[in-house]
This record gives C-alpha cells, structure tokens and sequence, in this order.
C-alpha cells in the first residue's frame, strides 16, 4: 500500500498563496505551471484592487464583505495585504472589530477553510505532536480559549475569529510575515449551552473544564508552543479570566494579555494627550469606570503608572478610580466576595453607602473621566452624558466596549450632549460628523494601535519576557506619535492610515525598553542610534508590495536582471521539458 500523501498545506494555509495571481508575469505563471489558467493580461495593483474593490462593493452585509476579503487572503494573501495597508480605515472594520463579532457569533455557520490550529482537551499529552502539523515556521500566535469574544460573551472555538483577525492586523500594521503569524484557538469546552447544543457547532460538546485542568492543559501548551518554535511570542486574547495565566506565566515565557496589558497601554496613550487637553493637572482627575473585568482593571492600572510619572503617589492615584460593576460600586463592605483583581481598586471610603446607579455615583463622584469597559451598550445614556457635560469643560469621555453595539455611547450621542467639547475615543469605529460648523473626527481607542508594535518588538529584540516596561514603553511612544496636524486639530490617536509609521515607533519603544530592561537577546541593537533602529525595523517589515516569495529563488532571479533571459529560456525549457514529463 502506498504511503497516503499530505495535503499541501502550505498553500491551503492562506499563507504562501498567490499562485493565480494576476500581477504574475509570463515567467512566473510558467515556473507556477499556471500559464494560460490565468487571462493573459499582466495587471498592475491598481486594476487589482480596482476590481476587488468593485466586489467588495457588490457584497451588500458586512458579513459578505469578511467572507469576501477571508476568500482573498486565502487565494491570494500578498493581495490582501497589499489592498488592506493601502485601505486600512476602511477594510478593517470589515475584518475585525465590529464585523468579525458578528463572523465569531456565526462561526460554524460561515466556516468554509482552515485558517488556524484548533488544540482540545482531550488532545492534552499530545500538544507537541499536533504543532508538527503547522507547516509554518512560526514567530507569533495569538491564543483564545473562546471564552469572553468581545463583549459577547463566551462563544467557544467560534471564537477563532479573533486570533486570524489580530494576526491579519499584526500583518497589515507592523509587518509580521503572514506565514510567520499562528490563530490558536483553545476547545476547553464551553459554558454557552445553546452553543453546545446547536448541531453546527464545530467544538467539543463538553462544559468547560475547571481552572485546576485549564492550567494543566497550558503549562503543556506553553512548553510545547517553545519548544517547537523557541523564539516564539504569545499573545492571551479574549480570556474571560485572563489573570491566573498572566501571573503564571509572564515571567517565564515572551507573553503578554493583550486585553489586560495591551488595551492599559492604548488607553494610557490617548490618555495622556486627553489630561494635556483637558487642562486639568493629573492631580485634579478622578474617574468614574463602567465595568471593573480584566479590560477595567487593565486601563486603571496603567494609568495609575501615568499619574505616579506625573508625580501622585500610588496611593493618591489608586484612590482616583471608582468602579461601578453589575453590583454596583466596587466597595470592601458590599458584601460579596470581590473577584481578587477588583481588591486593589475597591473602595474603604464610601461610609456605608452602595451605590448601585451609575447616574448617582457620577453625582457623587463628580469625575473628570468616565470609561466603559462593560459590555453594555448605550449604558452612557442622555441623562449620564448630560451630568459629565455640565460638570466639565471638556470631559474625558471613553466608551471602549467592543463590538459597536456593545459600546457605551455612540460618538455622536456624546458629541451632541457635550456641545462638541468631549474628548472621546471608542474601541469600535464610529464615522466623523459636523457639528456647529465644526468637522469632528473620533478617536480609537483600541488595542490595534499597540499590539501589533508589541509584538514586532518582541520579535525583533528576542525578548525572553514581555515586561510591564516594555508595555508602558508602547503607550508613550504611541502618545507622541501625532504628527502636527493632527495635534493642532485636537486628536488623541494617530490616523489610522499612517498605522505602519505609528508601529515603527511603538516597536522602537519596546525594543529600547525590553534593552533597559536586559531581557533582550540581540546585543546589536543595542549600538544602534533611533534612526538607524527605526531603518531596521523597517527593513524587517513585511510589505506586500515587494513579495513574490512562491516564486522561488530561480525566477526572482531572472525577474530581477534583464540579462536573466537567457535563463529564463533555460529555465522555459525545463518547465517545458518538466511539463510534457508530468502530462
Ligand atoms: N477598546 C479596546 O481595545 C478593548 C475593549 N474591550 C472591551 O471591553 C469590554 C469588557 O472586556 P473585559 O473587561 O475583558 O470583560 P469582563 O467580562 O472581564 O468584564 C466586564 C465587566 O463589566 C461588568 N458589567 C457587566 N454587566 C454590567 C452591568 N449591567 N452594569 C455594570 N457593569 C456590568 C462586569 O461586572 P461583574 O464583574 O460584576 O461581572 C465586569 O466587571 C468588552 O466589550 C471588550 O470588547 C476589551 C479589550 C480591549
Ligand atoms: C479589542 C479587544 O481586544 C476586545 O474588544 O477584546
Ligand atoms: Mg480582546
């Protein structure tokens, strides 16, 4: 009996693909064999991204337009790249935040093609095994257990949508090779009944398992995920308790929680530029926070780090926060057994009293800032708007629920209750608007502006561990990356569309950071000046304006050199030869 034949997964995997691409010169398409299965036309990127975007026009949801565009990733991923980097603003609220919400909730109806490694329970003991079928040499995975998607709860393995769309941003924004990315989806079953009862559900049946089993089975995942790919960063995503790995394991793997530490650090970075807008000394600040989960508790740590920099001591600046959570305000005396990551910011001072409406704690508290990282859509209503307008000048107003109908506010909601003088970011987009003769513009406040230059600092540094320097470094450097424009009309984040310029400086962040730190393991860097660390960082970024990887060695030669003909016809002949051999 014949050995039976792996699938060429290499080509499957959405990573190598482009075989049928257009912009394939004659040479190329005979090397590929795929002369003449292709119109004769060579087309530039122009008419490419013409057409695509003509298709993409034609898809009338947005859940059309994310098949759509995960169809070309997978036929033809250096287009994708190319069309994504040079129409970021607009294509990625297509392929992550707010539709891959709705692609996660729909995941096992609209599944057409791997795209990642799907890892279950009961494959524990064999972990190291399974990663052998990744046929990819892999620098960075971003790893769900499924259990807190966005803010809409726990959908299990339909979760996978997260991690390709995170990777496809590390890609599009910082420049990590998509076949060096890995989607790591984790089955430890689901506590969604109706999930596991829906007989297109693509995970195991089974409830989740306990916490004792979910660190055994990630001890054998982190051990093996190192040990086949040594260099590797992982990144925790969408965890609904993502504490206990985060302690566990940060300082012994190179990992980081991107919505614990990577969403601290965005908001730490508009942040900062909303307290200069504000005209308010960080001493004179106090915040109000809806929802007190890992994304709460993330932000307010970070920022408690701002307000130490900004010369409070930790305990003036841990007292400027107020969590309100589905019990109310986060107090020592309420009475139920606080989470143990809400203990830090519980309050001692509240007398007795529990407030349990959001409007009469703002009366109370009367904040500078309010946030929302709750889940709860539209939670900021008229009546808690209006309060934070007549208390502020220019009101630090952040709804960063994700996706956008889980957002606290829309922009336009705070835009008109504040007369136009909020500042405000939100984690999902919302579009401009005019107000009183005025063109305004929202900020994002999302972890996409951070994460991918985490990462790519990671990587490039060899950072053996992802220290809290090296994520606070991320939010400082995206606070400066403004450009004058944008500071002069009143920003907090960067534009979107200059997202690689903005990741080359939160890398050279980190890098410097992970340095000072002594967690870096490529001395070289070291000597360089920031010009010259910002040209190497470049150098090592992936542009898919320049890619021609599945062409192989041979004929980017004979692309490259005109004086390469000659070869070329050699190389024609051998095809041919090769061709009528194979026929
Ligand atoms: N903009 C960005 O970059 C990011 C945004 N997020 C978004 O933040 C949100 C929260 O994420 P995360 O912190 O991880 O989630 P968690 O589930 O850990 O936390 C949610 C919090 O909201 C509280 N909450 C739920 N219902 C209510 C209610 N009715 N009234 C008051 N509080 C309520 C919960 O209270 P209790 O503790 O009592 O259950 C909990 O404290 C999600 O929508 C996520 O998409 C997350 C990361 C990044
Ligand atoms: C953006 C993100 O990480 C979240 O909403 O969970
Ligand atoms: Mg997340």
């Amino acid at each position: 009996m014949s050995t039976p034949q792996r699938p060429d997964l290499t080509r499957q995997l959405s990573t190598t693909s482009g075989d049928f691409d257009t912009s394939n010169p004659p040479e190329v398409r005979k090397y590929l064999r795929t002369y003449g299965l292709t119109p004769p036309n060579v087309e530039s990127f122009e008419v490419q991204a013409q057409r695509c975007l003509k298709l993409l026009a034609m898809k009338t949801t947005p859940i059309e337009k994310f098949q759509y565009l995960t169809h070309l990733r997978a036929t033809n991923v250096h287009l994708f790249y190319r069309l994504l980097s040079e129409n970021v603003k607009e294509l990625t609220p297509l392929i992550y935040t707010p539709t891959v919400g709705e692609a996660c909730v729909r995941w096992s109806e609209i599944f057409t093609q791997p795209e990642g490694l799907y890892l279950s329970w009961h494959d524990k003991g064999n972990l190291r095994q399974i990663l052998d079928n990744w046929p990819h040499d892999v620098e960075i995975t971003v790893l769900t257990d499924g259990s807190r998607i966005l803010g809409l709860g726990d959908l299990g393995v339909n979760g996978m949508g997260i991690p390709i769309g995170k990777l496809a941003l590390y890609t599009a924004c910082a420049g990590i090779r998509p076949d060096a990315t890995l989607p790591l989806t984790v089955d430890l079953g689901t506590g969604n009944k109706a999930l596991r009862e829906d007989p297109l559900y693509m995970g195991s049946r089974r409830p989740k398992v306990t916490a004792e089993e979910e660190r055994e089975f990630l001890d054998e995942l982190m051990a093996a995920l190192t040990d086949k790919w040594p260099s590797i960063v992982i990144q925790f995503e969408d965890w609904k308790n993502p504490f206990p790995s985060l302690e566990r394991y940060q300082n012994t793997y190179t990992m980081f929680n991107d919505d614990v530490q990577g969403t601290g650090a965005v908001i730490v970075g508009g942040f900062i530029n909303a307290v200069k807008a504000s005209g308010i000394p960080a001493k004179d600040h106090r915040a109000v926070f809806l929802g007190a989960g890992s994304a709460g508790v993330g932000v307010a740590k970070q920022i408690v780090e701002f307000f130490i920099k900004e010369g409070l001591t930790e305990e003036e600046a841990r007292r400027k926060f107020y969590f309100f959570d589905s019990n109310g305000l986060v107090t020592l005396d309420r009475g139920d057994k606080l989470a143990e990551h809400k203990v830090y910011f519980a309050r001692d001072d509240n007398n007795g009293r529990q407030y349990q409406s959001l409007s009469r704690l703002i009366d109370f508290v009367r904040p500078t800032i309010l946030m929302g990282l709750s889940t709860i859509g539209g939670a900021f209503n008229h009546d808690i708007l209006t309060k934070m307008a007549k208390l502020n000048d220019k009101p630090i107003i952040f709804p960063l629920s994700n996706p956008s109908s889980k957002s606290e506010c829309t922009f336009e909601e705070a835009v008109r209750a504040t007369d136009g003088r909020v500042l405000f970011a939100s984690g999902s987009p919302f579009p401009s608007l005019e107000h009183n003769g005025k063109y305004l513009t929202p900020g994002q406040g999302n972890n996409m502006y951070v994460f991918p230059g985490i990462g790519l600092g990671a990587i490039l540094s060899k950072a053996v561990s992802v220290t809290q320097d090296m994520i606070y470094a991320s939010a400082e450097s995206l606070s400066t990356s403004l450009n004058k424009n944008e500071v002069a009309d009143g920003w907090l984040y960067p534009d979107i569309r200059r997202i690689r310029e903005v990741s080359v400086i939160v890398t050279r962040g980190v890098i410097r950071a992970a340095q000072q730190n002594g967690v870096d393991r490529v001395p070289e860097l070291r000597t360089l000046s920031d010009a010259q660390l910002d040209a190497y960082i470049k150098e090592h970024m992936y542009d898919p304006f320049n890619e021609r990887e599945n062409v192989g060695d041979e004929v980017a030669q004979l692309l490259a050199t005109a004086s390469g003909i000659g070869n070329a016809k050699d190389f024609t002949n051998g095809y041919t030869n090769g061709h009528a051999a194979h026929l």
